[in-house]
């Protein structure tokens, strides 16, 4: 019977910074459930950026570290990794013929995707020969190419084609793996010896990132572990395709080397940690403590206190509405110059959404309430704290970087959220009658904006992990100057009482 917890060794090459070889395949069996222990092939000098060189201990070490293992656990699956020279596929050929687990995942590591060479040339034939031993055998496009002593396949038709033929030659399984295929898909397939159609296949939209460091081994040592447990190749692939696609899309949680970093492989645990309320520190909440002193100063503004109680002179409501619909204008096109500049797509639609709601919902209930009131409602156009709020805004989006631009927005997001939660205790102290403002007060707390400040935040703390200390500063000066400008512009309707022709408001 398949243990629930699968035992399960690496037998692979290093990584110091943990993002590819056996400190991959560690985390990848841990992830997924596993027991995970290691026997070290080869010392690598890598990084993010590429690998430096390579140690190969002597193979009687490596000998000793597989049995010093197998003597004392019982191993329920082995994930082969990098090789690296014929004496050390030699040692671990001849381990296999010994002591074979239940289940064998090769890797056929040849070159890093960052250009190292980590299997030397003559040791191909050796390789190759050892096929046979695996289950499964995991290479990518090129090495599928050196396996098959072909050219590297062009498109998804012929990698399946050259898999069924390494399959076919050494009788095993073969994931051929879509990832190095140019274009927005990254499909995968199992093809076995027999026929040349694929046993299973999956297909899925390339993670727009540049940290696919150790995606190969991640995926092999997760399917090693997953077939321990349930024995089936084609559910196996499906939840190791799965989390790999999670470990993708967090994989900038974790802001780790200046290259090509790794994947998350613990992105399912941190929600469980967050569950359990053992949460970040958020660089947003220390933004948030620092501007409590503008945030009380809004609380007792004039306009606020009005607007909340329902005391506030229609005039001055109608001339703030006229400076926001302006205002709008300017925060429309500073979410506009933040979506062009967003680093991926998810928050580049965020944004653009953004600036399409202000330009078409949020201005078109200013200008419906304006119209209602008359003629004179309209003012003669931005004010000077209008003027300097979207400058402010503008240059901020367009010529700082990206994280300082964000914090320049999320005020107007926050900001106004927070004002609108004060306003409704401050409707609701006022009593149950009749309160002139209640539809617009209504507007604060539509669940649609509340979800998009929550979002934007979340934004915030992102980029703030991958910024420098000096760009961190920025987003702090930036975040405090914005809660200072929605300070007077919450402040400056009560000089725009000139506002004429108006009889009532809607
Ligand atoms: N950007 C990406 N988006 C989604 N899946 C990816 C991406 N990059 C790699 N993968 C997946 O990671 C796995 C290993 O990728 P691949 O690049 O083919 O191998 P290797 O890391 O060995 O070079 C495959 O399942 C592949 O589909
Ligand atoms: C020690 C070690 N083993 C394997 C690799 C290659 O990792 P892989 O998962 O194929 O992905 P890339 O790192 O090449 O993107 C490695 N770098 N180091």
């Amino acid at each position: 019977m398949s243990p629930r917890v699968p035992r399960v060794l690496a037998v692979a090459g290093t990584d110091p910074t943990g993002g590819a070889g056996q400190h991959a395949d560690l985390k990848s069996i841990a992830a997924m459930g596993g027991y995970g222990m290691s026997a070290v092939t080869a010392v690598v000098v890598q990084n993010t950026l590429g690998v430096r060189c390579v140690h190969v201990p002597p193979v009687e070490f490596l000998a000793a570290q597989l049995d010093a293992v197998a003597e004392d656990v019982e191993i329920d699956a082995v994930k082969i990794g990098m090789l690296g020279s014929v004496p050390v596929i030699e040692t671990v050929t001849r381990w296999l013929e010994d002591r074979r687990p239940p289940v064998v995942v090769l890797d056929p590591v040849m070159v890093a995707t960052s250009g190292g060479r980590l299997l030397e040339r003559e040791a191909e034939d050796a390789l190759r020969a050892m096929l046979g031993h695996a289950d499964l055998v995991t290479p990518n496009l090129p090495e599928l190419a050196v396996l098959a002593q072909e050219e590297i396949a062009s498109s998804w038709a012929e990698a399946l084609a050259q898999g069924h033929r390494v399959a076919r030659a050494h009788g095993t399984l073969v994931l051929v793996k879509g990832g190095h295929l140019t274009g927005d898909r990254t499909p995968d397939a199992l093809v076995g010896p027999d026929a040349p159609k694929p046993l299973v296949a999956f297909d899925g939209a390339r993670v727009p990132t540049e940290n696919s460091h150790g995606t190969g081994c991640s995926l092999s040592s997760a399917l090693a572990t997953l077939q321990a447990r349930h024995g089936d190749w084609a559910h196996s692939l499906r939840i190791a395709r799965e989390w790999l696609r999670g470990a993708l899309e967090r994989s900038g949680d974790l802001a780790v080397g200046h290259g090509s970093g790794p994947v998350h492989h613990f992105h399912h645990v941190q929600d469980a940690l967050e569950s359990w309320g053992a949460a970040p520190a958020r660089f947003s909440d220390e933004l948030w403590a620092a501007s409590a002193g503008v945030r009380r100063e809004i609380e007792e503004l004039d306009f606020v206190r009005g607007l909340g109680d329902g005391r506030l002179e229609p005039e001055r409501f109608l001339a703030y509405l006229d400076q926001d619909l302006q205002y709008l204008d300017g925060y429309s096109r500073a979410l506009t110059l933040l979506a062009a500049r967003a680093p991926d797509e998810r928050q580049r639609l965020f944004f653009a959404a953004g600036a399409v709601s202000c330009t078409e919902t949020e201005s078109e209930l200013h200008r419906a309430r304006l119209r209602h009131a008359g003629p004179g409602a309209a003012g003669a156009g931005p004010g000077e704290v209008t003027r300097r709020y979207t400058s402010f805004l503008l240059a901020a989006t367009a010529a700082e970087p990206y994280p300082v631009g964000l914090a320049a927005v999320l005020p107007c997001f926050w900001v106004y959220a927070d004002v609108g939660r004060h306003l409704g205790e401050l409707a609701a102290a006022a009593g149950t009658g009749e309160h002139p403002y209640a539809d617009w007060l209504a507007t604060y707390a539509d669940e649609g904006f509340q979800e998009a400040t929550r979002t934007a935040r979340e934004l915030l703390d992102e980029a703030a992990r991958g910024a420098s200390p000096a760009v961190r500063e920025r987003m702090r000066e930036v975040f405090l100057e914005a809660c200072a400008l929605e300070r007077d512009f919450f402040a400056a309707p009560v000089a725009a009482v000139r506002l004429a022709g108006i009889d009532g408001i809607e």
